[in-house]
């Protein structure tokens, strides 16, 4: 199977770990910002995360090389534009790209602004190439939550417009759901659909409570609920779709090895998965990568490569129209 020709849709994408590492030089240069080195070779090892990584902290520590770059509009448009830019030229035909408003605020952006050069970006890169695109606001629980209230208000002017959706992203400690109750409501009234990272570092119980309490309608990764019989019953009794990342899941130890994988025992006892990247750079990948591996470890055909892309158009956040055009490219 040519992997790279098959249509493909990543639904958990993180703009900061998708940065090219030329990107990082010239706009470090632009904006006067020391860089521990000018090679791309050199920069490229600094942000792509180690094969297995002690633990997810270990990994997320390769975002901020990226992040000290991302605190002008400009940048914030220009990376937005190439990631999906990269995303179209490997046949990607719909992104859902997220980040943290709340770690690009360094020079004075205010959130809006944040938001919209992202957008702006996206809205770049659809007129020219043949994709389709939305952003994810993550809420990184490292930060104090105090500001989360405004940046879901900073992104309700582009809601359906660019923006569709709420998200946590950081470490993840057991029951951090019980503290995020209030703005996940909060996002929900304003009109955002909403994804949590769950199960990932964490338990299933985690997963339990992203859906009982935040109200996710997909998850994060999710792979813990393997161990966890009232999570993996309540995904799919309200049909969550788990948003897989193997790459990074092999990276963060989230599992030990790709073949130990539980996207192939989800798959075939019917909970919603798909495939994702999670972040080109910090895991060095591309969605043609992601799907090869899970095809090829998991022996896939290519009917279930079509099921599961068809899961991803379903349980995405895109409009009925983008959902209908995305169909099409389906078998
Ligand atoms: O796999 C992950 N699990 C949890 N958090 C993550 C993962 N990848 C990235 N981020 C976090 O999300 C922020 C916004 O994009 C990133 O800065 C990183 O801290
Ligand atoms: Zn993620």
């Amino acid at each position: 199977m040519n992997y790279f020709d098959l249509p493909k849709i990543d639904l958990h994408c993180h703009l900061d770990g998708s940065v090219r590492p030329q990107t990082v030089i010239d706009l470090a240069k632009q904006q006067n910002i020391t860089l521990p080195s000018y090679d791309v070779d050199e920069i490229n090892a600094l942000m792509v995360a180690p094969e297995t990584c002690p633990n997810l902290p270990e990994y997320l520590s390769r975002f901020d090389l990226p992040v000290s770059v991302m605190q002008t509009a400009e940048s914030l448009e220009r990376i937005s534009f190439e990631l999906f830019e990269d995303a179209a030229k490997e046949n990607v035909k719909y992104l859902e790209v997220r980040f943290a408003p709340q770690l690009h605020i360094q020079n004075g952006l205010t959130y809006e602004q944040i938001i919209a050069s992202a957008v702006k970006g996206m809205k770049k890169a659809e007129a020219l190439y043949d994709i389709k695109g939305n952003y994810i606001l993550s809420m990184v629980k490292f930060l104090p939550s105090d500001t989360i209230p405004q940046v879901i208000d900073a992104g309700v002017g582009l809601l359906n417009q660019g923006v569709v959706a709420f998200d946590l992203a950081g470490s993840e400690l057991d029951g951090f759901s019980h503290d995020y109750a209030t703005f996940a409501q909060d996002a929900k009234d304003k009109g955002y659909r909403v994804t949590i990272h769950a199960g990932e570092q964490g338990c299933g119980q985690n997963v339990y409570e992203a859906i009982s309490i935040l109200g996710a309608e997909r998850i994060g990764h999710g792979v813990a609920i393997k161990d966890h019989e009232k999570a993996y019953n309540l995904v799919k009794e309200e049909d969550v779709a788990l948003e897989t990342c193997p790459s990074s899941n092999v990276q963060t130890k989230a599992i030990p090895e790709l073949a130990q994988h539980p996207i192939k025992a989800f798959y075939k006892d019917g909970v919603p998965v798909t495939i994702n990247t999670d972040n080109r750079t910090v895991s060095n990948t591309t969605m043609t990568d992601e799907v090869r591996k899970v095809m090829e470890q998991f022996e896939l055909n290519e009917e279930d490569y079509y099921q599961i892309y068809k899961m991803s158009v379903k349980h995405s956040f895109a409009s009925d129209d983008v959902k209908q055009a995305l169909m099409q490219f389906a078998k």
